[in-house]
């Protein structure tokens, strides 16, 4: 008898084929189950996304068809594949902006779309990728709202909530290098009943090209803590920053440059469209052997 994780594949088969891939070092363990034949668990997806025990990752983006999974299968109309995003925790979120932008690249460098243009559904809906030299995706408009607090190890931030398929708090700071960022951030839980991801925010001093603001940006994700980048953090902070919340003159439209610790995305905002670009890269494939994975 099966059990464990033993019990995501049916035998004989014993081992489990990845990809791996990063939008700007928010990385991800790409697992293709086009036809739904994989049970994840949260155990499962915690155990791979583990960096000493497991290929390590800030998340799980399951390749599957949408007709193929009961969870959407009755939006097969809407498109072929399915992001099924999990945290590197075991938890589910709605969306993922650099997930979806790896996700898209996996799907046309595997064969499984022939691009360049992509349709993804998310459960935060469908959205539409660029696949190029680097990967834009029509995320979910931002929603701005208002002010709250996140307690991080004790230092309380404020900022201003935005929703972008998935609910965070964009904090203004005066220094990014010099943040502590270890601990899960404590948030009100009548404003964040599921919790947030946190952005913590600077205005960069110097110009981009083509962008009409310029900040850098640290996060603390919701269930896969800091990363290197989170595109859907990155559209709330270009919302935000783009209605004045780092003090600058509102904008009603515009386009912002994101520094974050693994490099640079860009975020074009209108009252009506917002797209996320940026590098999305391959960095590997193998099998993942469930008889010598950590429980
Ligand atoms: N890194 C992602 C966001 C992933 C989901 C997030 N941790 C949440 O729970 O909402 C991105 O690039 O958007």
């Amino acid at each position: 008898m099966m059990g464990g994780m033993d019990a995501m594949v049916s035998e004989p088969d014993r081992a489990v084929s990845f990809a791996k891939g990063h939008g700007t070092g928010n990385d991800f363990v790409v697992l293709p189950d086009p036809d739904g034949a994989l049970a994840l668990t949260p155990e499962f997806v915690a155990a791979v996304c583990d960096r000493r025990f497991g290929v390590g990752g800030d998340g799980v983006l399951r390749v599957v068809r949408t007709a193929a999974h009961p969870e959407v299968a009755h939006r097969a109309a809407e498109a072929e594949w399915f992001m099924d995003y999990w945290n590197s925790d075991g938890s589910l979120a709605a969306m993922c902006g650099n997930g979806v932008r790896v996700y898209s690249r996996y799907l046309v460098e595997s064969g499984l779309a022939e691009g360049p243009t992509v349709t993804v559904l998310t459960r935060a809906g469908v959205v539409v990728a660029e696949v190029g030299a680097e990967v834009a995706v029509s995320m979910p408009l931002p929603s701005v709202g208002g002010r709250g607090t996140a307690d991080v190890g004790g230092v309380i931030f404020t900022g201003t909530a935005a929703t972008c398929g998935n609910p965070n708090l964009v904090c203004p700071v005066a220094d990014l290098d010099t943040l502590s960022l270890d601990a899960v951030p404590r948030l009100d839980t009548m404003q964040f009943p599921e919790s947030a991801n946190v952005e913590f925010v600077v205005l960069a001093k110097d110009d981009v090209p083509g962008a009409d603001l310029h900040v850098a940006m640290r996060v603390i994700e919701r269930g896969s803590g800091e990363t290197l980048s989170c595109g859907s953090g990155a559209c709330a902070v270009a919302a935000v920053a783009l209605a004045g919340g780092l003090g600058t003159d509102p904008l009603t439209e515009g386009t912002v440059a994101i520094d974050v610790p693994g490099g640079r995305v860009t975020v074009s905002v209108s009252p009506d469209r917002c797209v996320l670009s940026g590098p999305a890269v391959l960095v590997a494939t193998g099998e993942i052997d469930l008889a010598s994975l950590r429980a």
